[in-house]
């Protein structure tokens, strides 16, 4: 364990004081979603002016961060962020913000391994409960790695945090340095728009490849969470939950009796997840609810467990995919959009899994600057970020059908992504496909 700056053991002091330990040139965590901090970050961008190149990991943002509002230029404080959100992007898009490389899995491994000791984490916490533990709520993620790797621990606690039950989801008193107030506001909400048409047509195809006991994971964005709509019209029972994030589509088949995860070989009986974001409705079901098992993220993300439930299903998002089957998910061009986040772990461990299958989904168009787009293209944006290779890609769906890559050749693959392209634009991807030799010429 890294040396403490301050073995004091942990005291009470006020967020002003805590932000006064903060010098030029440190390297501060705020971890991630519901976790990063309010008040202590309210009174670190007070200090502005005294402060030169204040470094701050941190991952998918709820709030507004004081920090970059009071720094439009990033010249006190510098992001660095681990997977984005919305106002993460809008940061990145203003040149303020600074994206890391990760597997999601693979993250609290990078704090153990290769990241220097954190001078400062500093993290939102429920209040401490009788037996000394602040719990992390419900965003487990790396938090007991960082934990145990940086110089000095500070917890802000609130009271608007739902308290989860899990592995390894509480810092103990005896680990941390200072205790401050937060500001006890609501966890932050993330909105749950209704699924649209496109999104119903591919999780219907996607629902054809789900049977009772099926483990699912469900990915980020629309359409991963259409999925979860439609189910709850379907007969299936039995379901099992593994994934990284837990949202308002899973407490709904919950709370419907349609996941029981009898049939899984880990956690029987559990919803295992490493994070949740949703609404109020999904805070209340999930604080200090036994059925939902919230584990580090190297449990919920590292294939070589994720591979241990049978028929895992992984059903995730992209933006583009190319005629080869690389899928860009994070990225358009330079522009970085959100992350690898668990895409690739869950793709591998749903492959490993026996019976296990992975599904990427995607609309077939997009409208950009009024323009209407293939997202199946023949060569993905430049410098486009690939998020899943070719060689891993299995299953593909957009709402004109779905098509399984595994063990097709390139030819093979153009051919079956063009049919599920928007017929608008299968003509000219074919042109493009034989033009450039992925289809030889007289290959039917
Ligand atoms: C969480 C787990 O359980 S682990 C595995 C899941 N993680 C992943 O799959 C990581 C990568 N995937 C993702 O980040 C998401 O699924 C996404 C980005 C692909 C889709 O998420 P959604 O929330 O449905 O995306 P949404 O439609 O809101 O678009 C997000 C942004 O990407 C932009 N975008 C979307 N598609 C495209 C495209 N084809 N080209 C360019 N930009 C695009 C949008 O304009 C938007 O940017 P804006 O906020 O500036 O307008
Ligand atoms: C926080 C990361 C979400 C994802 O894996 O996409």
């Amino acid at each position: 364990m890294a040396q403490r700056i301050a073995a004091v053991g942990a005291r009470r002091i006020t967020p002003k004081e805590a932000a006064g330990l903060v010098t030029s040139g440190m390297w501060l965590d705020y971890g991630a979603s519901l976790c990063q901090p309010d008040v202590f970050d309210a009174e670190l961008a007070q200090r502005m002016e005294e402060l030169r190149s204040v470094k701050i990991r941190a991952c998918l943002t709820m709030r507004p961060r004081a920090v970059l509002e009071a720094d439009p230029t990033g010249d006190h404080f510098v992001w660095i962020n681990l997977h984005f959100s919305g106002y993460d992007r809008r940061k990145h898009d203003a040149g303020i913000a600074n994206y890391l490389p990760v597997n999601l899995g693979e993250i609290p491994d990078y704090y153990r391994r290769f990241i220097d000791p954190v001078d400062i984490v500093i993290l939102k916490t429920c209040p401490m409960d009788a037996d000394g533990y602040f719990n992390l709520s419900a965003a487990s993620f790396w938090h007991r790695a960082l934990i145990e790797r940086a110089r000095m621990v500070i917890v802000e606690e609130s009271s608007g945090l739902p308290h989860v039950m899990g592995e390894q989801t509480g810092v103990h008193i005896s680990e941390v340095d200072y205790i401050i107030r937060g500001d006890d506001a609501p966890a932050a909400e993330l909105p749950n728009p209704p699924p649209t048409d496109v999104d119903r047509a591919v999780a219907r195809l996607i629902i054809s490849e789900i049977e009772d006991g099926s483990c699912l994971q469900i990915g980020i964005g629309g359409m991963p969470n259409a999925v979860c709509s439609l189910l709850r019209e379907s007969p299936v029972k039995d379901l099992g939950i593994h994934t990284e994030m837990l949202t308002d589509g899973i407490i709904d088949l919950y709370r419907d009796g349609r996941i029981t995860g009898a049939r899984k070989q880990l956690n029987p009986g559990k919803i295992a997840c490493t994070f949740a974001l949703g609404s109020r409705h999904l805070y209340d079901t999930i604080d200090r609810n036994a059925d939902f098992h919230f584990c580090p993220v190297d449990y919920t993300n590292l294939p070589h467990i994720i591979m241990q439930n049978d028929r895992v299903l992984a059903i995730n998002n992209t933006t583009q995919i190319d005629l080869q089957g690389q899928a860009a998910s994070e990225s358009d061009g330079h522009r970085h959009i959100s992350g690898t986040g668990g895409q690739l772990q869950f793709v591998r461990g749903a492959y490993a899994s026996k019976g296990g299958k992975s599904f990427i989904c995607l609309a077939s168009t997009y409208d950009k600057r009024g323009e209407r787009r293939s997202r199946i293209v023949p060569s993905l944006t430049q410098c486009n970020i690939v998020t899943t290779p070719r060689t891993d890609m299995m299953y593909v769906a957009t709402e004109y059908g779905m098509v399984n890559l595994k063990g097709r050749s390139v030819a093979e693959r153009a051919r079956a992504l063009i049919s599920i392209a928007h017929p608008d634009f299968r003509e000219a991807l074919e042109r493009e496909a034989y033009e450039n030799r992925l289809i030889p010429s007289g290959y039917f």
